[in-house]
């Protein structure tokens, strides 16, 4: 857990950097610094690690005044990646993401097993990678290499500065989806810094909008684009928060329509007559282990002998409960699809629709409509624990 009371730091020309900012990233939480350049935003994440230290005011890390701590111990129990990555040039990759495990004094040994493990989880095969050299990487393999080295003495917390700042848009894309899945896995408590609101809003699970050395406004992603605390966010959040707001909202069971349900090895006429009871123009088609097959029209089942498996269609669009209501937006798209089926691992839930996904939308909006204004936030959290 990292807490911040009433942090300043003005520095030595008079610039006031931060100005008496307070909020806490809980335990297993990732909070995203976003804000335009100059604000503050890198200063704040400098003095959790001490390259930089406050002119006033105190930094918990886990319970403890960092100014009390040796900033050498500190540092290693901080994961910290920075945009332009800085691997050492003559170490390999693996060389280079046991760093830190080496300075830990763990075994060589153990050191090279836990870093081959952490590329694998950044989805860098260690046989095909470990031996290269940095100059042997892209851009976007480095930063993977970064954030492994980052996590290999398994810090309990992770320092992040426009880790994905200097790729192009598709690959960090790619990293942005990669990191999500490994942090559900790892849970590290992070601090992410971007200037960029789409990747705030993408990875935070709170973002902190950062006007001049001020958090503006520190809530959900869905509440600041739903619920801007003041013109600055709105502006900041920009005209189009509608769109990204689908991204930060899931699609949930009662988001669901329930078309009718038939089996592959239904009789035709049995599902003729269910469509025809519920006036529908075509139904799921599940197999035995009530898993997704694909829809029946209403017409090709209609005066039919044989059995749903016959007119069957394969249904490819679909998605896990809890995807956002953008990735179902693009999966209509994509299977050019009126709908698409909703899964909970295996199980059929029911079907995402237009209407539906736009219900959904108005949802999200309605219930962040009595957004938490910004200075009770900033109380709450520092005051709960
Ligand atoms: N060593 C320094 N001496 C004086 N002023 C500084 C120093 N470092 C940063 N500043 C100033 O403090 C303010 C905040 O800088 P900081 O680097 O924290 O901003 P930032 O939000 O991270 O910006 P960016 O997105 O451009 O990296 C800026 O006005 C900057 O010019």
């Amino acid at each position: 857990m990292i807490r911040f009371e009433h942090v300043t730091k003005r520095y030595g020309d008079g610039t006031t950097a931060v100005d008496d900012l307070s909020f806490e990233v809980a335990e297993g939480e990732l909070v995203t610094l976003v804000g335009p350049s100059g604000c503050g935003k890198t200063t704040t994440m400098k003095m959790v690690n001490r390259l930089i230290e406050p002119t006033s005011g105190r930094i918990l890390v886990d319970g403890e005044d960092i100014a009390e701590a040796d900033p050498v111990t500190l540092r290693r129990r901080i994961g910290y990646v920075i945009q332009q990555v800085g691997l050492f040039p003559h170490k390999t990759v693996l060389e280079n993401t046991s760093t830190v495990p080496h300075l830990l004094g763990w075994q060589r040994k153990k050191g090279r097993e836990r870093a081959a493990e952490l590329l694998d989880l950044v989805g860098l095969d260690p046989s095909v990678y470990g031996d290269r050299y940095p100059d042997q990487l892209s851009g976007g393999q480095r930063q993977r290499v970064g954030v492994a080295r980052a996590l290999a003495a398994d810090p309990p917390v992770l320092l992040m500065d426009e880790p994905f700042g200097a790729v192009d848009p598709v690959v960090r894309e790619h990293l942005q989806t990669e990191f999500l899945r490994l942090q559900s896995q790892v849970r590290k408590t992070v601090l992410f810094v971007t200037h960029d609101i789409e990747e705030a809003v993408r990875l935070g699970d709170r973002i902190a909008v950062y006007g001049s050395g001020r958090i503006e406004q520190f809530d959900t992603p869905a509440t600041v684009l739903g619920a801007p605390a003041t013109p600055y966010v709105a502006d900041f959040v920009g005209a189009d928060r509608g769109l990204k707001r689908l991204s930060v909202t899931p699609i949930e069971p009662g988001d669901l329509e329930q078309p009718p349900v038939v089996h592959l090895d239904d009789p035709l006429s049995k599902a003729a007559a269910k469509l025809a009871a519920e006036g529908a123009r075509w139904a799921v088609v599940l197999d035995d282990a009530e898993r997704l097959h694909g829809w029946i029209p209403a017409e090709a089942a209609d005066g039919e002998r044989g059995t749903v498996r016959d007119h069957a269609r394969r249904m490819e669009a679909w998605l896990p409960v809890g995807a956002p209501l953008k990735q179902a937006f693009s999966t209509m798209l994509q299977h050019d699809a009126g709908w698409i089926a909703v899964l909970d691992e295996d199980r059929f839930l029911g079907v995402l629709t237009p209407a539906r996904l736009h219900e959904a939308l108005r949802r999200s909006i309605d219930a962040d409509a009595g957004g938490i204004a910004r200075g009770e936030v900033q109380l709450q959290t520092v005051a709960d624990v």
